[in-house]
């Protein structure tokens, strides 16, 4: 683990006052650390240079954003599935000159310097040291013992073109290389800059590229930044690089958690266009797919897939009925890689026994041969997610045993004082000594990546919170909103399923087009959800009626409003669901929030994302003001529980029950509207009685209400 961690960090030792060396990304040395930052509300942020991310002690020094290659995009692409093609050259120097790129990061103050301007911040989770966080011994306050973590430097890649060099240690196989450049994609965004080192850099041993970094990991990346690419690029590399290890033997050999089918059917595809021609196979989990049975059949479908991409349930079942059958995995004794896509969700209480019986079930067969590296995702992790994640992670014989690379002199070092601008150091000091070469394998390095500001919104999305008094107050706001400055494509949130119904009825002939809104939630067919999805891409639709069902990871590139027309049950829906715009950077993406009297409660979370998100961006309506938030009541953890599990009590229930219900008609309106349906259905009944006792004509029934496209 001590080559992996010098191949991952940069060597000198700041506490020994070096201000750096002068050395290449793969150098073997000491990873140097800067110790934590001391902990700020989100309130004292400055946004504009967030100083809970200025570890590097002087944030005013450093330059804008690093230049990064363009692509070449002159690509010759072979669409067989054929085995990959050996690496003939490096090719990077070339391409580096061409376009007068940033290649080698020449110092720790450069890779503080490029961290800083990228935001990222790595947290080494493995061996945490009990800390004395100043609480007081006496009758009120009790002595806390908080965890300490030390950070890493780990040099950024700031091209695509660096993955393809042997001397960075990456050597990517060239077919996806060129599918990256293929999707349009010039340059790596920032969770790809700070994730891929991690999860791709290989060990140079005897001037070879042979053994693969052993580290898991947990990545919490703003919405839309492009973290699909950030795993499914090491998983590919991966794949192909065990290959003849693995005796071309076909079969699962990573796994993909998604919480929704929309998600992870999004993520097949994503798999598809990365490993074109690369002969690496992908597939969705479906019922009757290795060892589910399906509609009473006995045998499941053999997945011959490198890779599986699956919602919890049903691969659990199929672990289950593997098990039950034959007491081995079977389909999933090689799986190596486990991935966690909204990693959040799928250890939250709704998913967490399904996640951890696969994380269990897969760990368990792997331990014996090498372990599974598992690494975890999302725009929001929370420290209990963590804390989970962090011991499943943790091999039952490191929580024991001491990790001999943990405890080195040089972490935690202190944060570099403000960096002196020419004087660099031109030898790294080694401080620990060689590990054995035949020192065992690793047992856990476990590494966090946050990139940003943890847990907020995009602050290139206008988001507003818009106060509606009453329920009927929203749908005339919509409707204002829809003759006056609607822009589609738009998403539509709302509590419920019956909620989701109602507002469709209500809303569907709203729009001078007809058939340009839709609704979906999980109550639709499988060929239904998939029918809207389709439609909602390709343009037919222009405004999405939906639940929290597609509040995470569905990639919808051009949204451009979001409308909460419920308000969001938690902070974290709130910036799942305002993430669907403002994809991979897309400017003038805009969110807005309806609120109500029964809201008012549930506001104040909201308020302050969208106040640190906005900073001073926030503008004129957008901008949440000091006076709103000072007004806006707290809410106890117990009434937050209750909201997220239940929802905004008023609109709980069905549409018959009259929660659900969405009209701007009064109740009285309503009863007389009721009873003249009623007195033309019964007339059209007697007509159509009438009709069958011998006269033609007349179609009984007439016009059934039109439940939405799907059903
Ligand atoms: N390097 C890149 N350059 C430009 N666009 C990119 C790059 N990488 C990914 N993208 C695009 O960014 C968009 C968002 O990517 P992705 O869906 O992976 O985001 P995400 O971080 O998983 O978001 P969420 O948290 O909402 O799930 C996609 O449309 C993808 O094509």
């Amino acid at each position: 683990m001590a080559d992996i961690f010098r191949l991952l960090s940069r060597g000198s030792t700041l506490a020994k006052g070096a201000t750096g060396g002068s050395h290449i990304t793969t150098t073997r040395s000491k990873p140097t650390t800067v110790p934590a930052p001391k902990k700020r509300s989100r309130e004292q942020d400055d946004l504009a240079v967030p100083k809970e991310l200025d570890f590097f002690g002087d944030a005013a020094n450093v330059k804008k954003k690093p230049k990064v290659a363009d692509a070449d995009g002159d690509l010759s692409m072979d669409d067989t599935d054929g085995e990959e093609e050996e690496d003939e050259e490096d090719e990077e120097a070339a391409v580096k000159k061409e376009n007068g790129e940033l290649e080698v990061v020449e110092d720790d103050d450069a890779v503080r310097k490029l961290m800083w301007a990228h935001k990222l911040k790595y947290t080494l989770l493995t061996d945490p040291t009990a800390n004395d966080d100043g609480g007081e011994d006496g009758a009120k306050k009790t002595k806390r013992k908080k965890k300490k973590y030390a950070q890493l430097l780990i040099p950024p890649l700031t091209s695509f073109t660096q993955l393809r060099s042997s001397a960075h240690g990456y050597a990517l196989s060239r077919r996806v290389y060129e599918n990256i450049l293929a999707q349009g994609y010039t340059a790596p965004t920032e969770v790809q800059m700070g994730a891929l080192p991690v999860l791709m850099k290989k060990q140079q041993t005897s001037g070879m590229l042979t053994s693969l970094s052993w580290v898991d990991l947990l990545t919490c990346a703003p919405t839309g930044s492009g973290k699909t690419l950030a795993y499914v690029v090491p998983l590919l590399d991966w794949i192909l690089s065990t290959r003849k290890e693995s005796g071309g033997e076909r079969g699962v050999r990573a796994v993909v958690l998604a919480p929704t089918k929309e998600l992870a059917g999004q993520i097949v595809n994503e798999v598809k266009k990365l490993s074109v021609g690369t002969g690496v196979r992908v597939s969705l989990m479906r019922k009757g797919m290795a060892g589910t049975s399906v509609k009473g059949e006995e045998a499941g479908i053999s997945v011959k897939s490198d890779i599986l991409v699956s919602t919890p349930l049903l691969l659990l079942h199929a672990i289950e009925a593997e098990e039950k059958e034959d007491g081995k995995k079977g389909e999933f004794a090689n799986v190596r890689r486990l991935v966690l896509d909204e990693a959040d969700v799928l250890l939250d209480e709704l998913f967490r026994d399904q996640t951890l019986g696969i994380w269990r079930a897969l760990k368990e067969s792997a331990e014996k041969d090498g372990g599974l590296r598992t690494s975890l995702w999302s725009a929001t992790i929370s420290s209990g997610t963590e804390e989970i994640a962090r011991n499943m992670m943790l091999p039952s014989s490191a929580l024991a045993a001491p990790i001999t690379t943990l405890d080195e002199p040089t972490i935690p070092s202190p944060p570099s004082p403000k960096p002196k601008k020419s004087k660099k150091s031109t030898k790294t000091p080694e401080t620990a000594p060689e590990p054995a070469a035949s020192a065992p394998a690793p047992t856990a390095t476990i590494l966090r990546l946050i990139v940003g500001i943890k847990d907020t919104s995009l602050p290139t999305v206008k988001q507003t919170l818009l106060y509606t008094a009453t329920e009927p107050g929203k749908l005339l706001a919509l409707r204002q909103l829809f003759t006056t400055r609607f822009v589609p494509p738009a998403l539509l949130f709302v509590q419920s399923i019956p909620r989701a119904q109602a507002l469709y009825n209500e809303i569907q002939y709203d729009l001078p087009t007809p058939g340009r809104i839709a609704v979906l939630h999980a109550s639709l067919t499988d060929t239904a959800r998939e029918g809207v999805m389709d439609r909602f891409r390709r343009g037919d639709i222009w405004v999405l009626i939906t639940t929290d069902l597609l509040a995470r990871g569905v990639d919808f590139k051009g949204v451009r409003l979001v409308i909460n027309y419920d308000i969001p049950t938690t902070v974290v829906a709130y910036i799942h669901r305002v993430g669907r715009t403002g994809r991979a950077g897309r400017e003038g993406g805009e969110a807005v929030t309806y609120y109500t009297e029964e809201d008012i409660g549930y506001v104040k979370g909201i308020a302050n994302v969208i106040a640190v998100s906005q900073g001073d961006q926030g503008k004129g309506e957008g901008k949440v003001g000091k006076w709103l938030l000072d007004a806006l009541p707290k809410v106890g953890k117990r009434e937050r529980k209750e909201l997220k599990k239940k929802g905004v009590k008023a609109r709980a229930g069905t549409e018959a029950k009259g929660a659900a219900r969405i009209s701007t008609k009064s109740g009285y309106e309503r009863q007389r509207m009721d009873k003249k349906r009623g007195a033309v259905e019964a007339s059209r009944r007697r007509a159509a009685e009438a009709a069958k006792g011998g006269e033609s004509g007349g179609e009984s029934g007439g016009e059934e209400e039109f439940m939405g496209i799907e059903e």
